[in-house]
């Protein structure tokens, strides 16, 4: 069979939309064909079917209701797919031949506006990308509450800035992509985030002036921006060309200065657990910290978490707003309660704006002013958020003197403006409203004239409005009534002036709906000229509720608030792990003290196995993010020298992902550190070196050690399992051991999780292996080898010491030309040190001199190999 007309159509639309999923609308259903019927019918599991041949081929083909079809589109682009809607754009009764169809909006993970199908606490953000030379310019937009914002960084910072923002959608430009690919690729897959590959345009400055209606891009501070300009720009066109060039919620692009924020890179927001890109944060900083009452209280403090400020002032602004409200219970509590009943008013004026309100939406912003206004009255003269109360108080009037309180969730319906808005209106209703007066009067009138007592008006779908009447008086029925219908006992009859009262009440029905919607939309247009206003209380409402947020969890989990000054020391007196505490039953959680300034700067942490080391490094981390927040922090004490970045290299979570080894990874991020970490930052280096064999691991962990001592003076915390590392403290002035003691009863060990000066002596693997319920035999057996090994080792160690052949520092100097060497002592398992110990003591201590004893190890290394 040829092609018929409509798959013609239907070829020439997709053609023009061959990476979107063509959502076809088909009368009550839109359908989509071809590939797109495949994947959707997977992804949705959708049955597959299939339309009349083609060329004697099967068309196949899925399809989903038009009323159910804003889940199914969602389902589909939260999977990362675009979808294209194309609607019948003409009536189909006035048609002649096909109807015309156009595609009317292209949906895209990143400038979804259903707000029905996104997560209410998580901004969806759109990013785009530009780089040139080593500067990358980044825009990021939420269509939902026409939030646009836009900042120029280094090329190497990237995708710290990017994990931040957490965008669901990317936009590269091309050139930059080629530039970047390798990195970016495998991140944005580990992350699961979409992108689409784009062309720079010529004409950004241009674009952004028309759509903002402004003269020179100074007023948003990025006239000389150039990559800021093309980043936003790229978004800019992608937005209005995805919405048809409909009016978009955003209504201005502010440029951020990214130094005024804390720098943290990826494995830091990881390992830190600030936020979860789940839903669900349990065990996050988040999860400790959001006590906030609206939805848009919540999305401001993930950016609060995300983005520790660095400058003073602004950091005792906050810290002061969250005084006021700790010492002020009765206005926190007042507050609280009206927070509570406002809305997300952020996405709402988004949807006025957008046009896709319906009169709840209205009815929710009318709440959301009237408790907006009474907490400006409650905060009368204390300036923390500045609403103009008078417009507020303008608009609140105008929604609640027109707008129904219940009003239906379709604006075609009826039923949402209330009685005196206008007076047509009211007249209409009058008339339908009476309809079924005049009709229960026509029956008395019909009664009394033809005498038959028992006729009656009844109504159905078919004949409308009718009269019927019982057999046995049809003889009283007069001419002029038509007949429509016989029963098996009654008769029924419409009449002329039935048939115009009819009318009347269809014509008012139909009337009242139109009538309504275009009210309705009057009153959408006068709110929306005040979008400016409104999105000013959807941010000072969000700020009031995360600062509250803010003092609430302060008050309730017992914390403190922090002096900050520029200087260098960190001082941190009983201070605690914000999340550990939270998720502790049964044990009270052990307080422990920091303190670090220039000639104390770099603490060597030992301990056993789950002592508590990363517990503390992390707690000290976290308590500057909440002190740079502007938050209170859990300790009793603390004055905060304020840090620019932290870093922080822990654990191995991200190498089964990468597809690097764990060594590779952990070196890489070391380097990372080193390269970036200035005085002024906070490292926490967790068990470094732990991914080589011992001998390089000790030697590296040492290198580092010293590199940070000698030249990047930041404030570290070094956990190490090398004991080694202590003697560090011995040779350097700003070295300082701590360990983390436990107590030994018997065979074994109570940890106290109290950190003491000195460093631990052994690492007591096997008590912890006890704990983790290995069985007694095995433990048995592994204290024997364990007592003859350190016994062996000890004596080892005497004879090298006795040499000056400790296996780091001493032999690193001497055989400072070949560092190769040292790196080449890989792979020297602890199940193989028995055999080293073995080869070692043939071998004439007394007499090698270290590179011998360097290139004995290598050959043991070997032979292990070859084994
Ligand atoms: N100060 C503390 N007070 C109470 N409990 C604590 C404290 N610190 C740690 N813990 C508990 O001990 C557990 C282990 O702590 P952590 O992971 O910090 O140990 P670790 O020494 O880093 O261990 P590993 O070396 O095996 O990584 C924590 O999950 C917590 O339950």
């Amino acid at each position: 069979m040829a092609e018929t007309p409509l798959m013609k159509q239907y070829r020439q639309i997709k053609s023009e939309n061959k990476d979107n999923i063509l959502f076809f609308r088909l009368g009550d259903f839109y359908e989509m064909f071809f590939e797109d019927a495949v994947i959707v019918s997977k992804e949705l599991g959708l049955t597959l079917t299939s339309r009349n041949k083609e060329k004697g081929i099967d068309i196949p083909m899925a399809g989903v209701p038009f009323h159910s079809a804003a889940s199914y589109i969602s389902k589909l682009v939260n999977k990362g797919y675009k979808v294209a809607i194309c609607e019948q754009v003409e009536n189909p009764k006035q048609a002649k031949g096909i109807v015309k169809r156009e595609v009317v909006k292209i949906i895209t993970p990143g400038t979804v506006i259903d707000i029905d199908f996104l997560d209410e606490k998580n901004n969806n953000y759109l990013l785009s990308l530009i780089i040139k030379e080593n500067r990358a310019g980044i825009s990021y937009l939420d269509i939902t509450t026409g939030e646009f914002k836009t900042f120029e960084i280094e090329k190497t910072k990237v995708l710290n800035e990017v994990y931040k923002i957490s965008p669901k959608e990317i936009l590269i430009e091309e050139e930059s992509y080629k530039e970047i690919r390798d990195e970016i690729d495998k991140f944005l897959e580990i992350n699961d985030i979409n992108y689409t590959i784009i062309n720079k345009l010529k004409t950004s400055e241009e674009l952004i002036k028309e759509y903002f209606n402004i003269v020179s891009l100074e007023s948003f501070g990025i006239e000389d921006k150039l990559l800021s300009i093309d980043a936003s720009g790229i978004i800019l066109k992608y937005a209005l060309e995805l919405h048809k060039y409909n009016e978009l919620p955003i209504t201005k692009l502010s440029y951020e200065n990214r130094a005024e924020y804390m720098e943290l890179n990826v494995a830091t927001q990881k390992n830190l657990e600030l936020f979860s890109s789940e839903k669900n944060n349990i065990g996050t900083l988040v999860w400790v910290l959001d006590e906030c009452k609206t939805a848009m209280g919540s999305r401001l403090l993930k950016k609060f978490i995300k983005n520790p400020l660095t400058s003073i002032e602004k950091i005792k602004k906050r810290q002061n707003d969250v005084t006021f409200f700790i010492k002020d219970i009765i206005k926190r509590e007042e507050i609280k309660e009206n927070l509570k009943n406002i809305y997300d008013i952020e996405r709402l004026i988004g949807k006025i704006i957008l046009g896709t309100e319906n009169g709840r939406d209205l009815i929710a912003l009318k709440k959301s002013i009237k408790s907006s206004i009474e907490i400006a009255a409650i905060l009368n003269n204390d300036k923390i958020i500045k609403i103009d109360i008078k417009k507020l108080d303008y608009l609140y009037k105008l929604i609640d003197t027109t707008i129904t309180e219940e009003p239906p969730f379709s604006i075609r319906e009826g039923g949402i403006i209330k009685e005196n808005v206008n007076l047509e209106l009211d007249e209409l209703r009058k008339i339908s409203k009476n309809a079924k007066d005049i009709i229960i009067e026509i029956e008395a009138r019909e009664r009394e004239k033809t005498g038959i007592k028992t006729m009656k008006i009844k109504y159905n779908k078919i004949f409308g409005y009718f009269l019927e009447v019982t057999k046995s008086n049809i003889n009283l029925v007069p001419d002029t009534y038509i007949r429509k219908q016989t029963l098996t006992n009654a008769e029924r009859y419409i009449t002329e002036e039935l048939k115009e009262i009819e009318n009347k009440i269809i014509n008012a029905k139909d009337k009242i709906e139109n009538l309504e919607y275009e009210l309705f939309k009057e009153i959408s247009e006068k709110i929306r000229k005040e979008k400016n206003l409104l999105q000013q209380l959807a941010n000072d409402i969000s700020y009031l509720d995360v600062i509250i947020s803010l003092a609430s969890v302060a008050i309730k989990n017992d914390y403190i608030k922090p002096e900050l000054n520029t200087e260098y020391s960190i001082e941190i007196k009983e201070g605690r792990h914000p999340i550990v505490e939270k998720l502790l039953i049964d044990e009270d959680f052990i307080a422990n003290d920091v303190y670090f300034d220039r000639e104390k700067n770099l603490i060597i942490l030992t301990g056993p196995n789950m002592a508590g080391k990363s517990t503390y490094m992390k707690q000290v981390a976290l308590i500057l993010i909440l002190a740079q927040m502007g938050s209170y922090v859990p300790a009793d004490y603390a004055t905060i020298g304020i840090v620019d970045k932290i870093f922080t290299r822990i654990g191995a979570s991200d190498d089964l992902v990468s597809g690097q080894s764990t060594f590779m990874v952990e070196m890489s991020e070391v380097a990372n550190i080193m390269n970036n970490a200035t005085e002024n930052s906070f490292i926490i280096l967790d068990e470094v070196g732990r991914g080589t064999s011992t001998f390089d691991g000790i030697s590296i962990a040492t290198s580092i050690t010293e590199y940070i001592h000698n030249n990047v003076k930041a404030k570290t915390i070094f956990a190490t399992h090398y004991h080694e590392l202590t003697e560090l403290e011995n040779r350097y002035k700003t070295v300082i051991n701590y360990r983390i003691e436990v107590k030994e009863i018997d065979d074994s060990v109570i940890f106290l999780r109290k950190i003491v000066k000195g460093g631990a002596d052994k690492s007591y693997g096997i008590e912890v292996a006890r704990l983790a319920g290995l069985p007694n035999e095995i433990l048995e057996n592994s204290r024997k080898i364990l007592k003859n090994l350190e016994e062996k080792r000890a004596l080892i160690e005497k004879k090298i010491k006795g040499k000056q052949l400790a296996l780091f520092g001493g032999v690193e100097e001497e055989i400072e030309d070949e560092p190769e060497r040292i790196v080449e002592i890989k792979e020297v398992v602890p199940e193989n040190i028995i055999e080293i110990i073995k080869y070692i003591e043939t071998i004439d201590i007394n007499n090698i001199t270290p590179m011998q004893a360097i290139n004995y190890l290598n050959e043991i290394v070997l032979k292990l190999k070859n084994k």
